[in-house]
This record gives structure tokens, sequence and C-alpha cells, in this order.
């Protein structure tokens, strides 16, 4: 049985998910931090395979079958585990960037892409999911400024496409308003930190009274 809280944090390259998420950690200690695709073994090879630049080949099916397929083997191995321990789950993209990005931006259909995903899941969905919002020029313009950062296949897409994941996501905000909370990523560091923090923190007393 479940009882602890799984958080997802969603949006286009480049909003400061994972700059935010790892600043959040250090405010939460009893939380698991992780990330797709990736956070076990198994799952960082097929990130290996998925992000590649050398696979230009790669299908779109065949792409959102392996974003699937390490979503699987993520929550079987890390996250389900740490829910049912009880742990607050803090988790870089889940189920909706496959959405936003192969339903939506690469045009396979949001609903086609929730079925296979379904069967990858089974009903195992956030209990909150924070979709930091920015317009994809200034994401990736940030990414641009970052030289440390690995560029990936999915960062050689044109604009075009990465506006096409942030429509994805507005999409998915119309279909689950109680879920998804969006959040204006355009702004500080700090001010960003400081909602973000401030979100997480009233789910969980919501959930946790004691807390
Ligand atoms: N609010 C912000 N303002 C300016 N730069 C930011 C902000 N948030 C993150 N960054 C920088 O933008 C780059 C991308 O951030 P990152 O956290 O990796 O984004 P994501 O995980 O959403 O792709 C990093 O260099 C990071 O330092
Ligand atoms: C989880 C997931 C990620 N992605 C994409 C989004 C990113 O471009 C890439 C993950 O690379 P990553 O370097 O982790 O990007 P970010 O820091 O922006 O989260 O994979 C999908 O297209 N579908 C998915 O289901």
């Amino acid at each position: 049985m479940k009882n602890g809280t799984f958080i997802t944090f969603e949006g286009p390259d480049g909003a400061g998910k994972t700059t935010i998420l790892s600043m959040v950690a250090e405010q939460l200690p009893m939380a698991m931090v992780t990330r797709e695709p990736g956070g076990i073994d198994i799952a960082e090879q097929i990130r290996r395979v998925i992000l590649s630049k050398e696979n230009t080949a790669m299908d779109p099916r065949t792409e959102a079958l392996l974003y699937a397929a390490a979503r699987r083997q993520h929550l079987i191995e890390k996250v389900k585990p740490a829910l049912e321990e009880g742990k607050v789950v803090l988790c870089d993209r889940f189920v909706d960037s496959s959405l936003a990005y192969q339903g939506y931006a690469r045009g396979l259909g949001i609903d086609e892409v929730w079925s296979i995903n379904q069967f990858a899941i089974e009903k195992m969905m956030p209990d909150l999911t924070i979709y930091f919002d920015i317009e994809p020029e200034a994401g990736l313009e940030r990414i641009n400024k970052n030289k440390g950062r690995e560029v990936n296949r999915l960062d050689l897409e044109n604009l075009e496409f990465h506006q096409k994941v942030r429509e994805g996501y507005h999409i998915l905000l119309d279909r689950s308003p109680g879920r998804i909370i969006k959040l204006d990523a355009s702004g500080t560091i700090e001010d960003i930190f400081q909602q973000t923090l401030d979100i997480i923190k009233s789910k969980l007393t919501e959930r946790k009274p004691s807390l």
C-alpha cells in the first residue's frame, strides 16, 4: 500500500526543473530525489539509447515505447518501494513529459501515448505535478548559456518542436487542473524556489496535517 507522496516536476527544456529540484531537496532531507528517463541502472541504459545524438533514425513510436519502458523499470525498482515506505518522492519528469513531447509535439497523439503508458504505470500517478512554464526561446537560451550541460538529441530539435511541447503541457494542464499546478518559471531562481517549496509544503500538510 502506498502512503508516501509522489511529486513530479515538468516543463520544457531549460525551465529550471533540475536546479529548483536540487534546492528543494536540501530543504526536505526526508525526500528521495530521482529523474526520468533514468534514476536506476536499467533505465539509465535506456536513457543513453534514447538521447544519443547518433540515433537519428529512431522512429517516434520506438522513442515513446523506450520512455515507457524506462518509466516502468524506474517505477517498480525505485519509486514504488519508496512510496510504500511512506517517503516523499521528487521526480524530475514523468508521464506528462511523454504526453507533451511524444504525444503532442511529435504528433503521436496524447491519447495513444497515454494508452501505452497506462500499461507501464498501472494507475500509479503523481499526487502533485508542478509544471514550470517558460517560453521555449528563454529555456533554450538558458541551456545555451550553460556550457557544462550535455546537449542531447531532443535539445537539437527546432524551436517549433519546443513550442509544441509547451502547447502540449497547456493541454495537459486543462485536462488535470487538480493535479498539475502551473508556475511561471521566467522569474529569478530564488523566487521560483520559494514558490515551489510553498506548493510542496502545502501539499504535504494537506496529506499529513501533523507535519
Ligand atoms: N530562474 C532561472 N533564471 C535563470 N537561469 C536559470 C533559472 N533556473 C535555471 N537556470 C539555469 O538554466 C539552465 C537550465 O536549468 P535546468 O535546471 O537544467 O533546467 P531543466 O532541468 O528544466 O532543463 C541552468 O544553467 C540553470 O542554472
Ligand atoms: C521523461 C521524458 C523525457 N523526454 C525528453 C525531455 C528532455 O528533452 C529529455 C531529457 O533530457 P534531460 O537532459 O533530462 O532534460 P531536462 O533537463 O530538460 O529534463 O527527454 C521526453 O521526450 N519524453 C519523456 O517521457
